[in-house]
């Protein structure tokens, strides 16, 4: 799930998993200038058109070299120092207007391309250098990889879903087919990408202005997809609002891409069919959204009956009712019926303690240090609690840290089976680009080559440890 973080200890190659606050239906009310999905941190290297070095220009290049630089005697150099001729900028068909941010001095403009995945078309919001960076990614320069993705405007294949309405909660889908769990449910690749930073250094009239822009440049079905979306509660506003309060109601927020330069700003970004799906606490679908072809993937994390509703968990399911009720209220404007939240007492009293069971054990197996009290009977507690609460989206977390446990006391094959679930759970869940997935994949492979083979039983005994060193405060 995305809420979590599945953490490797620090001294292990291995990457960390999902931030908190990855790839999720915002959850930070942007027009009310709370701090966006990823903060607002000063960036090591800004855009080229605000703080590029004098003699260097910066353009992005194929999608796996980081920045082709441009010195003056106009030879693009790859940043090994050899010529490369990749560097481009990309063909929009807009790439106005612009606002430029008086604080930063960073200019923001609407960048779209009709032509994108067999003419679907898709627009951004955000400095140019940033939308050329993303038209290296391979959705852009090797069509076919989204060719067929986008089922809902040009359908081939049958849905697995119908939209209906559904009462107290606008339109939403429901299956019209058995789903078997880690089915696929639908992709889409983005329709509008919006960088966080609009809503802190533009004002309301412009970049709301640049949303419409967005919107409008789409080729006239998706356009009008978009524009039907729920604004919430409705009202009778101008063009340029309802697209804010479509854009408000719809976006999910999402992580750049490891190679991203700006790596402190995350994105806003509009799927209008997915955007369909309603919230439930205890959801049957998950979603990832995959950076090299610009698309975000939605699959059952439970086997699904006809006429059931499909849904997503617009927060972190790790919460007590009465936090989730307050969230859910303050950010998205409704109250919470479903079944977990509607449950009686006793037995909403009894999901809250497995809930704070299940935050208590992660710190224990997130830490390796020699007095965490982590061990496979709390890992296999974990999972249990996980299958109580109906944690589907989650599963594959729970075998991961139980497949570290059994590894970490120099249990080989227990530790293999745990590894082998955690990758066949989580592939559906988080995609197998994932990092968790890849180093399950790794444990279940080969155990003893793993970094977490008996490291639970050394950091206890203190091998390893010369004379008088202190364990290192791992920090994760
Ligand atoms: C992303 S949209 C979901 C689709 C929307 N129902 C529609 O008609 O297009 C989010 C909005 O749907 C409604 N919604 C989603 N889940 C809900 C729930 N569990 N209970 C009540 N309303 C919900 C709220 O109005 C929310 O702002």
């Amino acid at each position: 799930m995305k809420f979590s973080q599945l953490l490797f200890p620090a001294c292990a190659a291995s990457a960390l998993a999902h931030s908190d606050a990855h790839n999720h239906h915002h959850d930070a009310h942007r027009s009310h200038g709370l701090a966006g999905v990823c903060g607002s941190g000063a960036l090591p290297l800004s855009d080229g058109e605000s703080t590029c070095g004098s003699d260097t220009e910066y353009l992005a290049a194929g999608h796996n070299d980081v920045f082709a630089q441009k010195p003056l005697d106009g030879i693009w150099r790859c940043p090994n120092g050899t010529e490369c001729d990749y560097a481009h900028k990309h063909n929009w068909t807009h790439s106005s207007p612009c606002f430029t941010s008086p604080t930063t001095g960073t200019e923001f403009c609407v960048f779209t391309d009709a032509e994108f995945a067999e003419g679907r078309g898709t627009s951004f919001v955000m400095p140019a250098r940033r939308a050329d960076y993303i038209a290296t990614t391979p959705a852009f320069v090797e069509p076919d990889r989204v060719k067929g993705v986008n089922q809902d405007l040009k359908r081939i294949v049958p849905a697995k879903y119908d939209m209906k309405e559904f009462p107290g909660k606008g339109m939403g889908l429901v299956a019209n087919t058995y789903i078997q769990r880690g089915d696929l449910i639908m992709a889409n690749t983005l329709s509008l990408m919006i960088d966080y930073r609009v809503f802190d250094e533009l004002t309301w009239d412009e970049y709301a202005q640049l949303q419409a822009f967005a919107v409008d440049y789409l080729p006239d079905a998706h356009r009008a997809a978009i524009m039907n979306l729920s604004t919430h509660d409705g009202g009778n506003l101008t063009h340029v609002a309802t697209v804010d309060k479509i854009t408000a109601t719809n976006a999910f927020d999402i992580d750049p891409d490891a190679d991203d330069e700006q790596q402190d700003h995350g994105f806003f970004v509009v799927f209008p069919e997915i955007a369909r799906m309603n919230h439930d606490c205890r959801a049957n679908a998950d979603y990832y959204f995959d950076h090299e072809t610009l698309t975000q993937y939605i699959h059952a994390t439970r086997p699904i009956s006809p006429g059931e509703e499909l849904t997503l968990s617009y927060i972190n399911p790790l919460m007590r009712r009465e936090a989730r009720l307050r969230k859910l209220q303050r950010t998205w404007g409704f109250k919470c019926a479903c079944p977990l939240c509607t449950q009686e007492a006793g037995r909403a009293k009894a999901s809250d303690a497995r809930i704070k069971q299940i935050r208590e054990l992660r710190g224990q197996f997130r830490s390796y240090k020699p007095e965490s009290l982590a061990n496979p009977q709390m890992a296999e507690l974990f999972i249990s609690l996980h299958e109580q609460e109906k944690l589907w989206g989650a599963m594959y977390e729970a075998y991961a840290f139980a497949a570290l446990e059994y590894n970490g006391i120099g249990e080989p094959w227990t530790a293999t089976k745990w590894a082998q679930l955690a990758v066949e759970w989580g592939i559906p869940a988080v995609g197998e680009k994932d990092q968790d997935v890849i180093e399950m994949q790794k444990l279940a492979e080969d155990p003893w080559a793993h970094w977490s083979w008996m490291l639970r039983s050394k950091k206890r005994a203190g091998w390893g440890r010369k004379d008088g060193e202190e364990e290192e405060d791992d920090e994760y």
